[in-house]
């Protein structure tokens, strides 16, 4: 009789899989955010990537970021929701309260606070490449507060490849 698989992929591996496949989803030029949230007990509840609000066209709303201080109207961080903050919109089922967060990026100061508000007990991020800058200080001075535990996640090396 054969044995199982061995080199199944984790749970970590497979949702941050899915956050990162998200992320491709995003026409940001600049940094493109996945984000998966999922249950205590392991189901994916809801998905998201950062974008414009519905109705206001890729094609037409400014995807620049060198303009935010000269002309913030003209550039992209007006209109882009946050991937955590999509994930969290998107899901239709009812309370978030004691799910896990994956997401390709570690969160913002406005992600941080709708996080906290829906209840997300856990968050798995990939690059913190933000690190240290404001918005991200006062995420983790929140999230510290509001006792949502985070980690980074480890990669494993495996690679992952989708064929379709
Ligand atoms: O918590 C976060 C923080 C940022 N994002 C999105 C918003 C923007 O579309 C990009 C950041 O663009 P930069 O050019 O790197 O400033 O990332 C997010 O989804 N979640
Ligand atoms: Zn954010």
């Amino acid at each position: 009789m054969a044995g199982k698989r061995e080199d199944y992929i984790t749970w970590d591996e497979y949702f941050m899989g899915v956050a990162a496949l998200s992320a491709r989803r995003s026409k940001d030029p600049s940094t493109q955010v996945g984000a998966c949230i999922v249950s205590q007990d392991n189901k994916i509840l809801s998905m998201g990537y950062n974008g414009f609000p519905m109705g206001c066209s890729d094609d037409e709303f400014p995807w620049d970021k060198e303009d935010e201080q000269a002309d913030p109207y003209n550039a992209k961080y007006f209109y882009s929701t946050h991937s955590e903050l999509n994930a969290i919109l998107n899901y239709r089922g009812g309370s978030l309260e004691g799910s896990k967060l994956y997401v390709t990026l570690f969160p913002c100061n406005e992600c941080a606070k709708a996080i906290i508000q829906a209840g997300i007990k856990t968050i798995v991020y990939g690059s913190d490449k933000y690190d240290g800058t404001p918005a991200v200080n006062a995420s983790k001075r929140m999230l510290n507060a509001a006792g949502v535990r985070y980690y980074q996640y480890q990669p494993t090396g495996r690679k992952i490849e989708i064929e379709v």
